[in-house]
């Protein structure tokens, strides 16, 4: 069985961490870009699911929330869940942020969910994008908290649960 990787980037970086993903995940991966495809995949080829999303004012995209919630039960009866945002706030604002790009019964199956970080490259902004970012976040140069070894623990977590057995027996004392 193989793992799709579906994603929705408006710069690049989700889509780099899709990509950085199925180089690291074991077996055969697909990727879909839900802006190409958003009415989704044949989901009886996947037994893993790994969906990411990047962050844009504190919310996602609403194509990409149309795209989980027209297709969350498929997303549901897959054997392994991963989900990750990319968003340049980390700690207790980055845990918001994941909590509210996914519906709760995805958070709660899925594997493993954590926020990469982000890149913002200056020059690829408007200027009223420029001005928003500015304000809030007071950064004024490019930017990049992309975490390479986040991206590797994901995939790492990932393979770990392909591998296991389907159910663990439950262990008697
Ligand atoms: C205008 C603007 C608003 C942003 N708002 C947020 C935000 O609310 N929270 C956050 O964590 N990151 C925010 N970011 C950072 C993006 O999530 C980050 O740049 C991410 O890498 C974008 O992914 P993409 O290249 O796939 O579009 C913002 C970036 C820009 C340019």
């Amino acid at each position: 069985m193989s793992t799709l990787i579906a994603y929705i980037t408006k710069r690049g970086t989700t889509e780099y961490c899709a990509k950085q993903l199925a180089e690291k995940v074991e077996g055969p991966v697909e990727l879909l870009d839900v802006r190409k495809n958003p009415v989704g995949a044949d989901w009886s080829a996947y037994d893993t699911v790994i969906l990411g999303v990047p962050i844009y004012g504190g919310d996602i995209e609403r194509e990409f929330k149309q795209f989980v919630r027209e297709n969350w039960r498929f997303i549901l009866s897959k054997r392994c869940l991963g989900l990750y945002i990319c968003g340049l706030f980390d700690g207790e604002k980055g845990l918001a942020e994941i909590k509210k790009a996914y519906p709760e019964q995805l958070t709660k199956k899925a594997l493993i969910a954590d926020n990469f970080g982000g890149r913002v490259v200056q020059s690829e902004l408007g200027f009223i994008e420029r001005t928003a970012f500015r304000m809030v976040t007071k950064i004024k140069e490019d930017y990049s908290n992309l975490s390479e070894e986040k991206i590797n623990a994901f995939a790492a977590r990932i393979n770990e649960a392909r591998t296991a057995p389907p159910q663990k027996a439950s262990a008697s004392k």
